[in-house]
């Protein structure tokens, strides 16, 4: 296929045919069934410290839109190691009864924010990608929308991006940073095996509106045929054995 994307004909089901791995041994997303988790009391709380002055630009890239941050200097450190953040986006449904990647206990949620960090033991953000302990993925159903939506009028089509200053990514969390985690991938194409999840037990609502706003971006750049940004999630792929720890009990 020439692109991948979400359509029928591009879509999660034929990435395989340019990307063997999705059926690798530690593909994302997954269900996590909250009664087979783990409780691990050696997981550390999560302690997330960003800094507003690091956010940088809002870009619409075709797939979804991602906030950039200046990532040359290191102040984050979610989990084990040094992890810094890159960037912010989501992924969501054409309606409010999916958009999930991740799914708990078979529940999908509208919308699914992913704070991508990489691991500074490596160089840069594309080595780290390579490497199985090499990025961490803070993924949580529902965050705090709409200073992010409200900036959405200006990247409406593929390649447009804007400026996004001072912005705290932690004003999208949950209070509680209670957590599963589990070895897994990218969820998209290149799906590299490097991710360590950390999916946040507790969603946050976002109400049907802003979901219409997320509904309002184009996967097409300008000139092109419209086609509605959305259902731009990858379902559940096979546990294979994996276990999931949970930072609570
Ligand atoms: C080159 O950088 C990439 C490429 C793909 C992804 C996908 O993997 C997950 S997770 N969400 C995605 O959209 C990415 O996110 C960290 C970063
Ligand atoms: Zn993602």
């Amino acid at each position: 296929m020439a692109s991948w994307g979400y359509a029928p004909h591009n879509g999660p089901d034929k990435w395989v045919q340019n990307f063997p791995i999705a059926d690798g041994p530690r593909q994302s997303p997954i269900d996590i069934v909250p009664g087979q988790a783990r409780y691990d009391a050696g997981l550390k709380p999560l302690t997330l410290k960003y800094d507003p002055g690091t956010s940088n630009g809002i870009l619409n890239n075709g797939h979804s839109f991602q906030v950039d941050f200046v990532d040359d200097t290191d102040r984050s450190s979610p989990i084990t190691g040094t992890y810094r953040l890159k960037q912010f986006h989501f992924h969501w449904g054409a309606s409010d009864d999916r958009g999930s990647e991740h799914t708990v206990g078979g529940t999908k949620y509208p919308c699914e924010l992913h704070l991508v960090h990489w691991n500074t033991k490596y160089p840069s953000f594309g080595d780290a990608a390579s490497k199985p302990d090499g990025l961490a993925v803070l993924g949580a159903a529902n965050p705090q929308l709409q200073t992010v939506l409200d900036a959405l009028g200006a990247i409406k089509t593929k390649g447009k991006q804007t400026t996004f200053p001072n912005f705290d990514p932690t004003i999208l969390l949950p209070g509680a940073l209670d957590y599963w985690t589990y070895d897994g991938s990218l969820t998209t194409p290149p799906l590299l095996e490097s991710v360590t999840w950390i999916v946040l037990r507790d969603p946050i609502s976002v109400s049907p509106a802003q979901m219409a706003q997320f509904r309002g971006l184009l996967f097409t750049g300008d000139g092109e045929a419209p086609c509605c940004m959305q259902d731009n999630y990858r379902p559940p792929q096979p546990l294979k054995g994996r276990p999931v720890r949970a930072s609570f009990k």
